[in-house]
């Protein structure tokens, strides 16, 4: 095993991994028929499967299948997983919450990569269940690569950090899809969001919750699904709360995914089934070694005011 963090192997409480087992863990339900794999309707941000191309694909089962990336990026982010579902000091109610459960790794066919059957972790669907899902994919933190990083990629990520709100507000919304009244879905273009300023990204976050068709806003859904009890911004809090704490891991590169159903936000407040608040994509985690992922959890606080100042 090649890995640019191989410490994180040694985390206490970790079980050992050993690669390339790729049916090693509980017995995995049987393997969908390539026929039965489709990219996920619902994506917002990241890279999207097409007939050349590897993404994401879901079949109906209430399972998310994310293509191992090349070089040793998928295989970081399969250690990843394996080290952060065994680890004996991350809280249960923490993994529960507010991570997808892994379900080890499986060999699928591709469309892009015919008869040469490709590694995917299986993963919860974070949206299995919604009827009309209300997406938002935020990442998270100043800096999006992690130390060690070769030249060239740390290049490209401060060039991307920099024209986008990352180095300034501490986070940059990649993907937001709103179903509105009726049923009409709105979403982002890459090129407009990679283009949000301050203003851009104060306007995305009341976009996010309002009920209008187009650009416009009227913020009708901000306290049922931002406000109150179990909200977005009382999970945030207790998000934000272990990250005060927890020196395991940093998670650069990772990404808040906010979930809801559209069809389900009552009139008097609250969302029917609760809005999902979950982080994904530890393709780039590295190991905390004692301190604490202050570059999460300044992105996590500056997000924390710039949603709470939407629901005041
Ligand atoms: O592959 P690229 O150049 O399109 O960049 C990916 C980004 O797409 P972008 O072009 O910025 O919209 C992509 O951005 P989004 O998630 O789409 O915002 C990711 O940053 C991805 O990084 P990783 O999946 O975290 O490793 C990025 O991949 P890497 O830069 O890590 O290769
Ligand atoms: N477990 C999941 N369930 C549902 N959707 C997911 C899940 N993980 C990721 N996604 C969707 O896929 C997108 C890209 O995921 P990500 O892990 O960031 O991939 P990439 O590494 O290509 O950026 C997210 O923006 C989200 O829309």
């Amino acid at each position: 095993m090649i890995s640019r963090f191989p410490d994180l192997f040694k985390l206490r409480g970790v079980v050992s991994p050993r690669t390339h087992r790729f049916f090693s863990h509980p017995p995995p339900p049987p393997a969908p028929a390539m026929s039965d794999l489709r990219p996920p309707e619902h994506q917002v941000a990241g890279h999207r499967a097409s007939a050349n191309k590897l993404g994401p694909l879901v079949d109906g089962s209430g399972l998310f299948y994310k293509p191992l990336q090349a070089g040793d990026r998928g295989e970081h982010e399969v250690v990843f997983y394996e080290a952060f579902s065994a680890h004996a000091a991350v809280p249960p109610r923490i993994r529960d919450t507010f991570f997808p459960r892994f379900h080890g790794t499986r060999l699928l066919p591709t469309e892009a990569q015919p008869g040469e059957p490709h590694p995917h972790l299986v993963l919860d669907d974070l949206l299995a269940g919604l009827d009309a899902p209300s997406v938002a994919d935020i990442k998270i933190g100043a800096i999006t690569w992690p130390p060690g990083s070769p030249e060239p990629y740390v290049a490209k990520c401060l060039a991307k950090d920099r024209e986008t709100t990352s180095v300034l507000l501490g986070f940059r919304v990649s993907g937001i899809r709103v179903v509105g009244t009726g049923g009409a879905v709105w979403r982002t273009e890459r090129p407009e969001v990679k283009a949000l300023d301050t203003a851009g990204v104060r306007r995305m976050l009341r976009r996010y919750v309002s009920s209008v068709p187009g650009e416009g806003a009227d913020c009708a859904l901000a306290a049922a699904v931002y406000g109150g009890e179990g909200g977005v911004l009382s999970q945030l809090r207790e998000l934000k709360a272990w990250f005060e704490e927890q020196t395991l891991f940093h998670f650069y590169s990772a990404s808040i995914l906010l979930g809801y159903d559209a069809n389900a936000v009552s009139a008097t407040g609250g969302v029917e089934g609760g809005v999902r608040v979950k982080l994904v994509d530890f393709a780039h985690v590295a190991e905390g070694d004692g301190v604490i992922d202050h570059n999460f959890l300044g992105g996590l606080c500056s997000l924390i005011k710039f949603i709470s100042d939407i629901v005041s």
